[in-house]
Protein backbone atom coordinates (compact mmCIF):
# COMPACT_ATOMS: atom_id res chain seq x y z
CA UNK A 1 0.00 0.00 0.00
CA UNK A 2 1.46 4.04 -0.49
CA UNK A 3 1.61 6.43 1.70
CA UNK A 4 -1.53 7.73 -0.61
CA UNK A 5 -4.00 5.08 0.53
CA UNK A 6 -2.52 6.10 4.20
CA UNK A 7 -3.91 9.81 3.34
CA UNK A 8 -7.51 8.13 2.46
CA UNK A 9 -8.01 6.28 5.67
CA UNK A 10 -6.99 9.72 7.69
CA UNK A 11 -9.00 11.75 5.69
CA UNK A 12 -12.23 10.03 6.42
CA UNK A 13 -11.99 10.11 9.86
CA UNK A 14 -13.80 13.74 10.93
CA UNK A 15 -15.08 15.63 13.85
CA UNK A 16 -17.06 13.81 16.78
CA UNK A 17 -20.81 14.54 16.11
CA UNK A 18 -21.35 17.57 18.38
CA UNK A 19 -24.67 17.59 18.09
CA UNK A 20 -25.48 13.86 19.54
CA UNK A 21 -22.49 15.37 22.69
CA UNK A 22 -25.00 17.72 23.23
CA UNK A 23 -28.28 15.14 23.09
CA UNK A 24 -26.22 13.11 25.78
CA UNK A 25 -25.59 15.90 28.27
CA UNK A 26 -29.32 16.73 28.12
CA UNK A 27 -30.59 13.35 28.49
CA UNK A 28 -27.47 12.81 31.83
CA UNK A 29 -28.95 15.87 33.24
CA UNK A 30 -32.56 14.79 32.67
CA UNK A 31 -31.62 11.31 34.82
CA UNK A 32 -32.40 11.12 38.78
CA UNK A 33 -28.90 12.34 39.88
CA UNK A 34 -27.64 15.41 40.70
CA UNK A 35 -25.82 16.43 37.51
CA UNK A 36 -22.34 15.05 37.01
CA UNK A 37 -22.49 12.34 40.04
CA UNK A 38 -21.66 9.98 37.81
CA UNK A 39 -18.53 11.12 36.88
CA UNK A 40 -16.27 9.70 34.60
CA UNK A 41 -19.52 7.08 33.04
CA UNK A 42 -21.09 10.61 32.25
CA UNK A 43 -18.06 11.61 29.72
CA UNK A 44 -17.43 8.32 28.20
CA UNK A 45 -21.31 8.55 27.50
CA UNK A 46 -20.98 11.73 25.96
CA UNK A 47 -17.79 10.81 24.26
CA UNK A 48 -19.76 7.38 23.12
CA UNK A 49 -22.29 9.58 21.54
CA UNK A 50 -20.20 11.76 19.54
CA UNK A 51 -18.27 9.31 17.73
CA UNK A 52 -21.14 7.39 17.16
CA UNK A 53 -23.83 9.94 16.82
CA UNK A 54 -26.33 7.68 18.76
CA UNK A 55 -27.23 8.62 22.78
CA UNK A 56 -27.20 4.80 23.59
CA UNK A 57 -25.19 3.09 20.92
CA UNK A 58 -25.18 -0.57 20.80
CA UNK A 59 -22.10 -1.83 20.84
CA UNK A 60 -22.10 -5.54 21.81
CA UNK A 61 -20.01 -6.89 19.20
CA UNK A 62 -16.69 -6.07 20.31
CA UNK A 63 -13.23 -7.40 19.38
CA UNK A 64 -9.64 -6.65 21.04
CA UNK A 65 -7.07 -7.31 17.73
CA UNK A 66 -4.06 -8.81 19.07
CA UNK A 67 -1.21 -7.65 16.90
CA UNK A 68 2.07 -9.36 17.53
CA UNK A 69 5.38 -9.05 15.94
CA UNK A 70 9.11 -9.58 17.33
CA UNK A 71 12.08 -7.05 17.52
CA UNK A 72 15.35 -7.18 16.68
CA UNK A 73 16.36 -5.06 19.14
CA UNK A 74 16.08 -8.10 21.60
CA UNK A 75 19.84 -9.60 20.44
CA UNK A 76 21.02 -6.55 22.88
CA UNK A 77 19.22 -8.24 26.11
CA UNK A 78 16.76 -5.64 27.15
CA UNK A 79 13.90 -7.88 27.90
CA UNK A 80 14.07 -10.36 30.71
CA UNK A 81 12.42 -12.88 28.39
CA UNK A 82 13.78 -14.43 24.97
CA UNK A 83 11.95 -13.40 21.98
CA UNK A 84 10.91 -16.76 21.16
CA UNK A 85 7.74 -16.01 23.70
CA UNK A 86 6.13 -14.06 20.92
CA UNK A 87 5.37 -16.90 18.48
CA UNK A 88 4.94 -19.85 21.84
CA UNK A 89 2.43 -16.72 23.01
CA UNK A 90 0.76 -16.39 19.69
CA UNK A 91 -0.53 -20.16 20.36
CA UNK A 92 -1.32 -19.90 23.53
CA UNK A 93 -3.98 -16.47 22.06
CA UNK A 94 -5.48 -19.21 19.98
CA UNK A 95 -5.77 -21.83 22.27
CA UNK A 96 -7.81 -19.79 24.69
CA UNK A 97 -5.63 -19.52 27.62
CA UNK A 98 -3.59 -16.21 27.69
CA UNK A 99 -4.84 -13.36 30.22
CA UNK A 100 -6.53 -11.57 27.55
CA UNK A 101 -8.46 -14.44 26.35
CA UNK A 102 -10.36 -15.17 30.08
CA UNK A 103 -10.99 -11.48 30.21
CA UNK A 104 -12.16 -10.79 27.03
CA UNK A 105 -14.73 -13.99 27.45
CA UNK A 106 -15.74 -11.99 30.74
CA UNK A 107 -16.21 -8.72 28.43
CA UNK A 108 -18.44 -10.54 25.84
CA UNK A 109 -15.43 -9.79 23.07
CA UNK A 110 -13.53 -11.85 20.73
CA UNK A 111 -9.95 -11.63 20.33
CA UNK A 112 -8.23 -11.51 16.93
CA UNK A 113 -4.76 -12.75 16.78
CA UNK A 114 -2.65 -11.10 13.86
CA UNK A 115 0.90 -12.20 12.72
CA UNK A 116 1.77 -8.75 11.36
CA UNK A 117 5.68 -9.83 11.90
CA UNK A 118 6.54 -12.54 13.90
CA UNK A 119 9.88 -14.50 13.19
CA UNK A 120 8.21 -17.96 12.72
CA UNK A 121 6.65 -19.77 10.48
CA UNK A 122 3.02 -20.01 12.09
CA UNK A 123 0.16 -22.03 10.90
CA UNK A 124 -3.17 -22.25 12.72
CA UNK A 125 -6.55 -21.79 11.32
CA UNK A 126 -7.55 -18.87 14.06
CA UNK A 127 -4.46 -16.98 12.90
CA UNK A 128 -5.61 -13.85 10.93
CA UNK A 129 -1.69 -13.83 8.70
CA UNK A 130 -0.63 -10.61 7.41
CA UNK A 131 2.97 -10.77 8.03
CA UNK A 132 4.68 -7.72 6.95
CA UNK A 133 8.58 -9.11 7.72
CA UNK A 134 9.85 -11.85 10.25
CA UNK A 135 10.70 -8.77 13.02
CA UNK A 136 12.34 -6.22 13.00
CA UNK A 137 15.78 -5.37 12.30
CA UNK A 138 17.93 -4.21 15.48
CA UNK A 139 17.18 -0.80 15.67
CA UNK A 140 20.95 -0.31 17.52
CA UNK A 141 22.46 -0.83 13.90
CA UNK A 142 19.81 -0.24 11.47
CA UNK A 143 16.05 0.87 10.72
CA UNK A 144 13.72 -1.39 12.58
CA UNK A 145 11.89 -1.70 9.21
CA UNK A 146 11.40 0.41 5.58
CA UNK A 147 8.98 3.12 5.47
CA UNK A 148 7.03 0.89 3.11
CA UNK A 149 6.97 -1.85 5.44
CA UNK A 150 5.43 0.53 8.28
CA UNK A 151 2.72 1.74 6.03
CA UNK A 152 1.94 -1.73 4.92
CA UNK A 153 1.59 -2.67 8.60
CA UNK A 154 -0.88 -0.06 9.38
CA UNK A 155 -2.96 -0.55 6.44
CA UNK A 156 -2.78 -4.22 7.06
CA UNK A 157 -4.24 -2.92 11.31
CA UNK A 158 -6.99 -0.34 9.28
CA UNK A 159 -8.09 -3.27 6.72
CA UNK A 160 -8.43 -5.72 9.35
CA UNK A 161 -10.99 -3.27 11.28
CA UNK A 162 -12.58 -2.40 8.52
CA UNK A 163 -13.62 -5.72 7.56
CA UNK A 164 -14.76 -6.30 11.18
CA UNK A 165 -17.08 -3.38 11.14
CA UNK A 166 -18.36 -4.12 8.11
CA UNK A 167 -19.77 -7.80 10.01
CA UNK A 168 -20.68 -5.27 12.60
CA UNK A 169 -17.90 -5.27 15.09
CA UNK A 170 -18.73 -1.91 16.97
CA UNK A 171 -16.42 -0.88 19.64
CA UNK A 172 -12.15 -2.48 19.91
CA UNK A 173 -9.57 -3.00 22.14
CA UNK A 174 -5.93 -3.04 21.53
CA UNK A 175 -4.11 -5.66 22.22
CA UNK A 176 -0.26 -6.71 21.38
CA UNK A 177 2.39 -9.66 22.17
CA UNK A 178 5.99 -8.92 21.06
CA UNK A 179 8.85 -9.76 23.12
CA UNK A 180 11.19 -6.41 23.38
CA UNK A 181 8.38 -4.25 22.36
CA UNK A 182 8.82 -1.73 25.67
CA UNK A 183 12.01 -0.85 23.94
CA UNK A 184 10.54 0.06 21.22
CA UNK A 185 7.59 1.76 22.57
CA UNK A 186 9.89 4.00 25.02
CA UNK A 187 12.14 5.08 21.38
CA UNK A 188 8.60 6.38 20.16
CA UNK A 189 7.83 8.66 23.18
CA UNK A 190 11.17 10.12 23.23
CA UNK A 191 11.09 11.12 19.78
CA UNK A 192 7.34 12.18 19.25
CA UNK A 193 6.52 13.11 23.14
CA UNK A 194 9.86 14.43 23.35
CA UNK A 195 9.87 12.10 26.89
CA UNK A 196 13.58 12.06 28.72
CA UNK A 197 14.71 8.52 27.86
CA UNK A 198 15.32 7.64 31.33
CA UNK A 199 11.36 8.77 32.21
CA UNK A 200 10.11 6.76 28.74
CA UNK A 201 11.93 3.46 29.75
CA UNK A 202 10.61 0.93 32.38
CA UNK A 203 11.23 -2.52 33.43
CA UNK A 204 8.95 -4.07 30.63
CA UNK A 205 8.34 -7.83 31.78
CA UNK A 206 10.91 -7.47 34.87
CA UNK A 207 14.39 -6.81 34.16
CA UNK A 208 16.38 -5.27 37.25
CA UNK A 209 17.49 -1.73 37.49
CA UNK A 210 21.24 -2.04 35.82
CA UNK A 211 19.43 -3.62 33.17
CA UNK A 212 17.04 -1.05 32.74
CA UNK A 213 20.24 1.75 32.33
CA UNK A 214 21.57 -0.61 29.41
CA UNK A 215 18.26 -0.48 28.16
CA UNK A 216 18.40 3.53 28.22
CA UNK A 217 21.89 3.20 26.57
CA UNK A 218 20.41 0.71 23.89
CA UNK A 219 17.37 3.28 22.88
CA UNK A 220 19.94 6.46 23.26
CA UNK A 221 22.13 4.73 20.25
CA UNK A 222 18.96 4.17 18.26
CA UNK A 223 17.77 7.03 18.04
CA UNK A 224 21.53 8.75 18.00
CA UNK A 225 21.88 6.52 15.04
CA UNK A 226 18.65 7.09 13.18
CA UNK A 227 18.00 10.89 14.17
CA UNK A 228 14.07 10.27 13.76
CA UNK A 229 11.89 13.48 12.39
CA UNK A 230 9.58 14.20 15.33
CA UNK A 231 7.43 15.98 12.22
CA UNK A 232 7.12 12.73 10.63
CA UNK A 233 5.97 9.99 12.72
CA UNK A 234 6.29 7.33 10.20
CA UNK A 235 10.33 7.91 10.09
CA UNK A 236 9.95 7.56 13.89
CA UNK A 237 7.36 4.14 13.26
CA UNK A 238 10.51 2.70 10.68
CA UNK A 239 13.13 3.94 11.93
CA UNK A 240 13.00 2.49 16.05
CA UNK A 241 9.09 1.57 16.32
CA UNK A 242 7.91 -1.72 15.49
CA UNK A 243 5.73 -4.36 13.57
CA UNK A 244 2.68 -4.32 16.06
CA UNK A 245 3.06 -0.98 16.94
CA UNK A 246 2.57 -0.13 13.38
CA UNK A 247 -0.69 -2.39 12.96
CA UNK A 248 -2.19 -1.30 15.95
CA UNK A 249 -1.68 2.34 14.28
CA UNK A 250 -3.57 1.32 11.69
CA UNK A 251 -6.52 -0.40 13.90
CA UNK A 252 -6.71 3.03 15.67
CA UNK A 253 -6.82 5.16 12.33
CA UNK A 254 -9.34 2.50 11.12
CA UNK A 255 -11.59 1.94 14.11
CA UNK A 256 -11.85 6.43 14.06
CA UNK A 257 -12.61 6.03 10.15
CA UNK A 258 -15.51 3.94 10.78
CA UNK A 259 -16.69 5.94 13.74
CA UNK A 260 -16.41 3.22 16.25
CA UNK A 261 -14.65 4.07 19.64
CA UNK A 262 -11.29 2.24 20.38
CA UNK A 263 -9.94 1.44 24.10
CA UNK A 264 -6.57 1.91 24.25
CA UNK A 265 -4.38 -1.12 26.37
CA UNK A 266 -0.88 -0.09 28.46
CA UNK A 267 2.10 1.40 27.51
CA UNK A 268 2.56 -0.39 24.22
CA UNK A 269 -0.56 0.60 22.63
CA UNK A 270 -0.21 3.86 23.59
CA UNK A 271 3.00 4.39 21.89
CA UNK A 272 0.87 3.27 18.78
CA UNK A 273 -1.93 5.51 20.16
CA UNK A 274 0.88 8.59 20.03
CA UNK A 275 1.56 8.09 16.92
CA UNK A 276 -1.83 7.94 15.29
CA UNK A 277 -2.59 10.92 16.98
CA UNK A 278 0.39 12.80 15.69
CA UNK A 279 -0.78 11.40 12.20
CA UNK A 280 -4.43 12.56 12.57
CA UNK A 281 -4.88 14.90 15.81
CA UNK A 282 -8.75 13.86 15.34
CA UNK A 283 -7.91 10.03 15.87
CA UNK A 284 -7.43 11.12 19.64
CA UNK A 285 -11.71 12.14 20.05
CA UNK A 286 -12.28 8.17 18.83
CA UNK A 287 -9.40 7.11 21.76
CA UNK A 288 -10.58 5.73 25.22
CA UNK A 289 -7.91 5.61 27.49
CA UNK A 290 -7.97 2.35 29.59
CA UNK A 291 -5.84 1.73 32.36
CA UNK A 292 -2.42 3.21 33.67
CA UNK A 293 -0.26 0.59 33.34
CA UNK A 294 2.71 0.77 36.06
CA UNK A 295 5.09 0.68 33.22
CA UNK A 296 7.36 4.22 33.94
CA UNK A 297 6.43 6.65 31.40
CA UNK A 298 2.56 5.73 30.65
CA UNK A 299 1.63 8.52 33.06
CA UNK A 300 3.19 11.15 31.00
CA UNK A 301 2.64 9.19 27.66
CA UNK A 302 -1.24 9.30 28.29
CA UNK A 303 -0.82 13.13 29.19
CA UNK A 304 0.91 13.96 25.70
CA UNK A 305 -1.78 12.25 23.98
CA UNK A 306 -4.77 13.82 26.30
CA UNK A 307 -6.09 10.41 27.46
CA UNK A 308 -7.20 10.05 31.23
CA UNK A 309 -7.26 6.08 32.13
CA UNK A 310 -10.21 4.67 33.21
CA UNK A 311 -8.94 2.08 35.75
CA UNK A 312 -5.81 1.74 38.19
CA UNK A 313 -4.83 -1.86 38.66
CA UNK A 314 -1.13 -1.68 38.65
CA UNK A 315 -1.49 -4.19 35.60
CA UNK A 316 1.88 -4.14 33.49
CA UNK A 317 0.41 -6.78 31.07
CA UNK A 318 -0.20 -5.55 27.48
CA UNK A 319 -2.23 -8.17 25.29
CA UNK A 320 -5.58 -6.44 25.61
CA UNK A 321 -6.05 -7.02 28.99
CA UNK A 322 -6.52 -3.50 30.78
CA UNK A 323 -8.65 -2.62 27.65
CA UNK A 324 -11.37 -5.07 27.80
CA UNK A 325 -11.73 -4.97 31.11
CA UNK A 326 -13.05 -1.54 30.39
CA UNK A 327 -15.71 -2.87 27.94
CA UNK A 328 -17.90 -3.39 31.35
CA UNK A 329 -17.70 0.12 32.59
CA UNK A 330 -18.70 1.81 28.68
CA UNK A 331 -21.72 -0.91 29.16
CA UNK A 332 -22.24 1.03 32.54
CA UNK A 333 -22.27 4.02 30.81
CA UNK A 334 -24.53 3.08 28.17
CA UNK A 335 -26.87 0.59 30.07
CA UNK A 336 -27.45 4.78 32.59
CA UNK A 337 -28.70 5.96 29.05
CA UNK A 338 -30.90 3.60 28.21
CA UNK A 339 -32.71 2.88 31.58
CA UNK A 340 -31.92 5.04 34.05
CA UNK A 341 -35.98 6.84 34.87
CA UNK A 342 -35.63 10.66 34.13
CA UNK A 343 -37.15 13.43 36.90
CA UNK A 344 -39.97 13.51 34.99
CA UNK A 345 -40.84 9.89 34.59
CA UNK A 346 -40.21 9.02 38.07
CA UNK A 347 -41.76 12.19 39.38
CA UNK A 348 -39.21 13.54 41.44
CA UNK A 349 -38.00 17.09 42.14
CA UNK A 350 -35.41 18.87 40.74
CA UNK A 351 -32.88 21.13 42.77
C1 LIG B 1 4.74 -14.84 28.98
C2 LIG B 1 4.52 -13.41 28.56
C3 LIG B 1 3.26 -12.99 28.17
C4 LIG B 1 3.06 -11.66 27.79
N1 LIG B 1 1.98 -11.02 27.37
C5 LIG B 1 2.28 -9.76 27.13
N2 LIG B 1 3.57 -9.54 27.40
C6 LIG B 1 4.18 -8.22 27.31
O1 LIG B 1 5.60 -8.25 27.48
C7 LIG B 1 6.31 -7.83 26.33
C8 LIG B 1 6.98 -6.50 26.54
O2 LIG B 1 7.97 -6.51 27.52
P1 LIG B 1 9.52 -6.46 27.15
O3 LIG B 1 9.74 -5.23 26.35
O4 LIG B 1 10.20 -6.43 28.48
O5 LIG B 1 9.83 -7.73 26.39
C9 LIG B 1 5.26 -7.72 25.24
O6 LIG B 1 5.17 -8.92 24.54
C10 LIG B 1 4.00 -7.42 26.02
O7 LIG B 1 2.84 -7.65 25.31
C11 LIG B 1 4.10 -10.72 27.81
C12 LIG B 1 5.38 -11.13 28.20
C13 LIG B 1 5.60 -12.47 28.57
C14 LIG B 1 6.96 -12.90 28.99
O1 LIG C 1 1.66 -1.50 29.77
C1 LIG C 1 1.94 -2.39 28.97
O2 LIG C 1 1.32 -2.51 27.89
C2 LIG C 1 3.07 -3.33 29.26
C3 LIG C 1 3.98 -3.08 30.25
C4 LIG C 1 5.02 -3.97 30.49
C5 LIG C 1 5.13 -5.10 29.72
N1 LIG C 1 4.25 -5.35 28.77
C6 LIG C 1 3.23 -4.49 28.52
Amino acid sequence: MSEGTLETIIAAIGPLNESAVEAAEQHLNSLTKPPGSLGKLEEIARQIAGITGEISADLSKRAVIVMAGDHGVCEEGVSAFPAEVTPQMVLNFLAGGAAVNVLARGAGAEVFCVDIGVNADLSHEGLIQCKVRKGTANMTREAAMTREEAVAAIAAGAAIVKDLASKGYRMFATGEMGIGNTTASAALCAVLAEMRVQDAVGLGTGINEERRQHKIDVVERAIALHSPDRRDPIDALAKVGGLEIAGLVGVILGAAAERCPVVVDGFISSAAALVASALSPQSAAFMLGSHLSHEQGHRQLLDVIGLSPIIHLDMRLGEGTGAVLCFPIIDAALRIMREMATFESAGISRG
